[in-house]
């Protein structure tokens, strides 16, 4: 691994050095090696499981790691901690992927850091499996997503509501700025802290700014919320709940980060929420676009001191990109949900389409993924067609004569929904299936279902065994924050 760090440059109030706390019995759980491949990990490491427990559980530093804990703020669930952090990683540096990107390499559950707080540093195995296969599978997806190289046990326990078997993660991120290192030096009134971090964020992720004084940083905030605009849309595509969307979970780099309380939506409903924690609906599936929105307008508010001394004046400048979000954002939803029916264009037509379908998917609690599915098999069967005449009634043939009257020939609507919708989702039924069996330290069946899930747009033998929904439709279902 050839290291190449950046971050570790910047002022010493930007992270704390720290290394990662060994642990007792490392042993690699999951490795990721088309990820390792693409990191141009050489293969006699790849080879060298052991080692690989090691380096990846933070007993052994590879050459040219340099580990720290990264210092961010956040709103959580609508409250500012002004002091959050990696309180259980550490960022190892970073290294350049074989598309000349540059990556962070990061540990996840690896032992106490100055901003641990009460937390113990450590991560349970369960959530670091999760973690592993749901980013796989959005990655697969196309969804813009951190991804997981490896996994190591621990041979310790953590202490939760119970006692867990514990394990690190390690994850690999474009970058782990997040809306709340923006949030921390402004809080903090360290403008030149938070001038140089945002010249440091154009530089990794937004080099294409060219402009100058407070032009730049208007211009940094727009980007910025162009790509939230696409990584909520793609979530919006898949089901994807992310359950946390505080702002210190709000990557700048657009990329699902945090994988705690996740989940996928089986019949589709907007007030979807598996989140033990979010009591009040706050991160619901169909309020995901609206908090997207907030948690930009609190980048915004961050960002205002190096816009103009004079508070209002900076407001006047910044107010129009938080309002002209919703605009946006729905523009990006229905081209996406025109693209789900078929159809290249979102008009008018096209989006009262879309709206009478999801009333109607709501009404009738309809699978979301399997109804795409469904419509789009119907192209060219008339068992599946008059299935979903019965279902959605006049809806179907009103969709099916849009296409004709926009001139959309089957097979090339037939090949764009193919493209849009996913035949399988990690839906959460399996993901635990999985998890349990992890955690009975029996055989797995990790390997068949992370082959179906990084190929999600093809029928593989197996792919059936995934798709369909669980026979309870997850009405008891709970997700928890991944401590
Ligand atoms: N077991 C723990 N020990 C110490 N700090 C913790 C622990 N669990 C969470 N934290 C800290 O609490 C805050 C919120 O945690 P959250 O679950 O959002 O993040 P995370 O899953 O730890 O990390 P990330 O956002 O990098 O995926 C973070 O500052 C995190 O470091
Ligand atoms: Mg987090």
């Amino acid at each position: 691994m050839k290291f190449s760090n950046t971050y570790n440059q910047l002022d010493a109030v930007f992270f704390q050095p720290v290394a990662p706390t060994p642990v007792r019995q490392p042993e690699l759980l999951l490795w990721n090696t088309s990820l390792a491949n693409e990191l141009n990990i050489a293969p006699e490491l790849q080879n060298n499981s052991a080692l690989l427990a090691q380096y990846f559980s933070g007993n052994q530093l590879p050459v040219g790691a340099e580990p720290i804990a990264q210092a961010y703020a956040g709103h959580q669930f609508g409250h500012f901690n002004p002091q959050l952090g990696d309180g259980r990683a550490h960022l190892l540096g970073e290294l350049i992927n074989n598309n000349g990107q540059r990556v962070d390499i990061a540990l996840k559950g690896s032992g106490p850091t100055a901003f641990s707080r009460q937390g113990d540093g450590r991560c349970a195995l369960g959530p670091a499996v999760r973690e592993f296969i749901m980013s796989e599978a959005m990655a697969a997806l196309g969804v813009p997503t951190t991804r997981c190289l490896a996994v190591v046990k621990t041979g310790e326990l953590v202490f939760r509501e119970q006692a867990k078997m514990g394990a690190v993660v390690t994850r690999i991120a474009t970058s782990h700025l997040r809306v709340g290192t923006f949030q921390y030096f402004s809080a903090q009134g360290n403008l030149d802290a938070l001038a140089s971090l945002t010249e440091y964020a154009i530089n990794r992720h937004y080099s294409e700014i060219t402009s100058i004084g407070s032009q730049r940083i208007i211009d940094f905030l727009q980007a910025v919320i162009y790509k939230q605009i696409t990584l909520v849309v793609a979530w919006s595509r898949v089901g994807f709940i992310h359950g946390v969307m505080n702002t210190d979970n709000t990557a700048i780099s657009g990329e699902t980060i945090d994988f705690g309380p996740c989940a996928m939506m089986n019949h589709y409903h907007l007030g979807t929420v598996f989140s033990s924690i979010d009591r009040n609906s706050r991160y619901a599936f169909g309020n995901q676009g609206r908090i997207a929105q907030w948690n930009m307008a609190r980048l915004a508010e961050a960002l205002l001191p190096l816009i103009n001394e004079d508070q209002a004046q900076a407001v006047a400048l910044v107010e129009p990109l938080i309002m002209k979000f919703s605009e946006q954002y729905q523009a990006a939803f229905y081209q996406m949900m025109a693209n789900k029916l078929g159809c290249t264009d979102s008009n008018d037509a096209v989006k009262a389409l879309v709206d009478q379908l999801l009333i109607l998917m709501q009404e009738q609690a309809l699978d979301y993924t399997n109804t795409f599915i469904a419509l789009q098999l119907s192209l060219d069967d008339d068992t599946h067609a008059n299935k979903l005449k019965t279902q959605l009634g006049d809806w179907y043939q009103a969709w099916r004569d849009y296409l004709v009257s926009s001139s959309t020939a089957t097979d090339s609507a037939s090949a764009l929904m193919t493209r849009t919708n996913p035949l399988v989702i990690p839906r959460n039924h399996n993901v635990e299936a999985v998890l349990a069996q992890f955690e009975q330290q029996q055989t797995t069946d990790i390997n068949e279902f992370l082959t179906i899930l990084r190929d999600p747009y093809h029928a593989l033998d197996s792919t059936a065994k995934y798709q369909l929904p669980p026979s309870d439709g997850d009405s008891h279902y709970r997700t928890f924050c991944g401590t």
